[in-house]
């Protein structure tokens, strides 16, 4: 990896009794994609929660660029070029899909003079991602796969420096998961920092050069995804082999 642009170290969350996160150290470079995997509860979601500022953690930092920012909201982390997709979708359902990357880029970008031509840009991402066809349309009324797309597409209505991906192919057709990987290669070919949780192992090992194992809270292993496929340990916890 190149020098790390959004770390984690040392982070431990915890809800009551639950430790879901015991002293995880992650981190990803500019222009990487990386892998993050594990089972049900394993603490990947908590951990996006932690890189975004969704959630304070009870111990660890992230570090931005060298810069800690623990105690950065999750506003000025977006600002800031780190943007996050979820698992379960979050589109403005009675916007239209072009108008939710035109708010994006608005409260991204203020209302500046300087920041006009949000319409023209998102029309381009949109393109960009081969759904302009779909600028158009109510976002509510997707079916999955195509909001899975839009959504990503609203997470680069303003070119992002990291992107955290929560289970973007989830509910998605074969050539669907192509085209999304296609963007996300795109957005790394371009130098953004792509942080991938997925439980579909296929698209990640093809997408990605890294991946970290997450079980119980902890990271179980790291490695390339062929080195993640022969962990005793991992195939053990997570792959049922
Ligand atoms: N708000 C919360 N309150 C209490 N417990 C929580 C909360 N959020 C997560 N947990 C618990 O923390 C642990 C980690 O959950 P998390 O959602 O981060 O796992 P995950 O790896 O993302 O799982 P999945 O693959 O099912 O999305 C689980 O035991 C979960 O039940």
């Amino acid at each position: 990896m190149n020098q790390p642009l959004l770390r984690a170290a040392g982070v431990d969350v915890r809800f009551g009794g639950v430790h879901a996160l015991r002293g995880v150290t992650v981190s990803v470079g500019p222009g990487e994609i990386c892998g993050l995997i594990g089972p049900n509860g394993a603490g990947k979601t908590t951990l996006f929660d932690v890189l975004s500022g969704m959630r304070r953690p009870d111990a660890g930092t992230v570090a931005y660029d060298g810069a800690d920012i623990s105690r950065r909201s999750p506003a000025w982390r977006a600002r800031h070029g780190i943007r996050r997709t979820f698992q379960r979708r979050q589109l403005f359902g009675q916007l239209t899909v072009e108008d939710n990357l035109v708010v994006a880029r608005e409260w991204r970008g203020g209302l500046r003079p300087a920041a006009r031509g949000h319409r023209e840009r998102a029309a381009a991402v949109l393109a960009s991602c081969g759904i302009d066809a779909l600028g158009g349309a109510y976002a509510g009324a997707l079916p999955v796969g195509q909001a899975r797309m839009a959504e990503l597409a609203r997470a680069l209505a303003d070119p992002p420096r990291v992107l955290l991906l929560d289970e973007p192919a989830s509910g998605t057709t074969a050539e669907e998961r192509g085209r999304l990987a296609s963007v996300v290669r795109r957005a790394a070919g371009e130098g953004c920092a792509v942080l991938l949780v997925e439980h579909d192992v296929a698209f990640v090992g093809e997408l990605c050069s890294r991946v970290v194992v997450l079980d119980l809270g902890e990271v179980l292993a790291e490695g390339t995804p062929a080195e993640i496929r022969a962990h005793p340990a991992v195939r053990e916890a997570y792959l049922g082999l």
